[in-house]
């Protein structure tokens, strides 16, 4: 396959008996795209399947060039995946500990993990929390700390499901400003806050395990607020 950032051909998947994306087929290349759609379908599985966090079950797909399938391990180096619940991905027991951890894989000298690590806790306003345990951290400041963590790699590709779900307004525009920030990265946003979605390059809509529709996010987002109120 190409290497179209993101790529698929009539993939479906397949879990336990129930068919949750059938013959969806897309071509992503805009910087931000959005995901949208009503509840269960198919956002989050489109979301695990080209993170690598799931197994298509027919098709082809090409994620920044590599079928997760056969290169995996490559992919996840090149991505980072962030959901919304964030305790799901705080795994040391300091803030500063659970930055560093994210760059285990690089095998970086101290100096320099130390750089990489202030560096973005900077960015992300959590330098004055370094030393507190993580899981003490409010849901806004454990967001930005899962974001710290997804951006210190920098990914390429970031795919983020739902991320401001459980932010009040303050905390959800401060993470959505983190990740539309142009720091080389693409973006992938599953979010039903349609504002947010209007400030993606391009949207994606599904609905019963199909994508449904593609293109200016204003002509998505209109057609999926017709669906909305039938
Ligand atoms: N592990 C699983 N086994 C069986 N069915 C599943 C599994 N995970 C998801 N599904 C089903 O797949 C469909 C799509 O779920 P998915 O979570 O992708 O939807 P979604 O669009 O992200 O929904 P929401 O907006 O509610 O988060 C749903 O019908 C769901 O019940």
């Amino acid at each position: 396959m190409s290497t179209t950032a993101i790529q698929l051909r009539d993939v479906g998947m397949r879990l336990g008996d129930v068919d949750v994306l059938q013959d969806v087929s897309l071509d992503l290349d805009a910087r931000t795209v959005a995901v949208i759609g009503e509840n269960g379908s198919g956002k989050s599985s489109f979301a695990r399947l080209i993170g690598g966090l799931a197994t298509r079950t027919s098709g082809e797909l090409g994620i920044l060039g590599i079928d997760p399938s056969r290169r995996g391990a490559e992919l996840r180096r090149r991505i980072a995946v962030v959901f919304s619940n964030p305790d799901a991905q705080i795994i040391m027991p300091t803030v500063g500990e659970d930055v560093a951890f994210s760059l285990r894989a690089d095998k970086l000298r101290p100096a320099e993990l130390g750089q990489r690590v202030a560096t973005a806790m900077e960015r992300f306003g959590l330098a004055h929390l370094a030393e507190r345990p993580s899981h003490d951290l409010s849901g806004g400041q454990k967001q930005l700390l899962a974001l710290c963590g997804a951006f210190v790699r920098n990914p390429e590709l970031v795919i983020a499901d739902e991320p401001t779900a459980y932010l009040d307004a303050r905390n959800a525009r401060r993470v959505a400003d983190h990740l539309f920030e142009d720091v080389g990265h693409r973006l992938v946003l599953v979010t039903h806050d349609l504002a947010l979605a209007a400030r993606c390059d391009q949207a994606v809509m599904f609905a019963g395990g199909r994508m449904v529709g593609v293109g200016e996010p204003d002509a998505i987002i209109a057609r999926y607020e017709a669906v909305l109120r039938c």
